[in-house]
């Protein structure tokens, strides 16, 4: 818990990265937090429990994300993570860890722009309806994982929803395939993974029935956008012990 009235004291893993940078910035805009903290590839891990940091920030990678976040909750402090990789097993690796620190916090959400949310959302809520569904998403080219996060949540909630409605496997009958030209299958749905200069993060959920298609599409054009959940979740996660997946319950 922090100090009533004080400002919440942050650390940031991936400093110098693309939405590092953005971050320590919005921190620093933010009356009530304090960016105590900046840490990068090299970089020592207990500057960010020398400062006494309460909550840290990890935009970093896939490969390094898992032990960054152990050694905080080894150390007692919370979490808010947006890097990407976050597989049911290693969700399950992170409860396991937060079981020996029931007091400590971790919010990792996939996307932290509303809009994405709020498309995950829907996607849920449509699944059902549709047989067909298939998701394109859409980002930078320095990206080093495919597909993004969002996408792979995406598939995961909508391949949940549409095995709680009794729906089947998505029609499709090819046979001749180059390979790859489908996309790669996550729970049963089809996701397909452009990478071009000019983009930021874009995901498009293409839904199709009888005589209509459904598409639901987020476009981020600025990392700007992810910074109004990345706020709401340093400041929830220093009151909400456990795990927290996604914005939704924050919102
Ligand atoms: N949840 C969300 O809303 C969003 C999530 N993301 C995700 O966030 C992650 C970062 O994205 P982005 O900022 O574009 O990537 P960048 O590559 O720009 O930033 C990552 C930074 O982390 C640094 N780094 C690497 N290893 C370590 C380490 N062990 N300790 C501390 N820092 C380290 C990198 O250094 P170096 O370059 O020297 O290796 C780099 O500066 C990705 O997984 C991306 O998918 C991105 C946008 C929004
Ligand atoms: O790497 C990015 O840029 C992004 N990564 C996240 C993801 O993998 O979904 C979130 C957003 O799409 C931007």
């Amino acid at each position: 818990m922090t100090q009533e009235n004080e400002p919440i004291r942050v650390g940031v893993l991936g400093a110098r990265g693309r939405m590092g940078q953005e971050v320590c910035k919005t921190i620093n805009r933010s009356d009530d937090l304090e960016l105590v903290a900046m840490i990068d590839q090299g970089d020592w891990l207990f500057n960010a429990s020398d400062a006494a940091a309460e909550v840290v920030v990890d935009f970093t990678t896939p490969d390094v994300v898992m032990d960054n976040l152990h050694w905080c909750i080894d150390q007692g402090i919370s979490v808010v993570v947006g890097t990407s990789g976050f597989t049911p097993t290693r969700l399950d690796r992170v409860k396991s860890w937060l079981d020996k620190k029931p007091e400590v916090g971790v919010v990792i959400a996939p996307n932290f722009a509303i809009g994405a949310v709020l498309m995950m959302e829907f996607a849920e809520r449509a699944a059902k309806y549709f047989e067909s569904v298939e998701i394109i998403e859409q980002h930078h080219p320095a990206k080093v994982d495919a597909p993004s996060g969002t996408a792979l949540r995406t598939a995961q909630i909508i391949g949940e929803a549409r095995a709680a409605a009794g729906l089947g496997i998505v029609p499709d009958a090819t046979k001749d395939e180059v390979s790859g030209a489908r996309g790669a299958t996550i729970d049963g749905i089809r996701v397909h993974s452009v990478r071009s200069m000019g983009l930021v993060a874009h995901q498009e959920v293409l839904f199709g029935t009888q005589g209509e298609t459904l598409k639901l599409r987020h476009d981020s054009f600025d990392r700007s956008s992810f910074m109004p959940g990345v706020l709401l979740a340093i400041r929830a996660v220093v009151n909400r012990p456990g795990l927290t997946i996604g914005l939704g319950d924050l919102l």
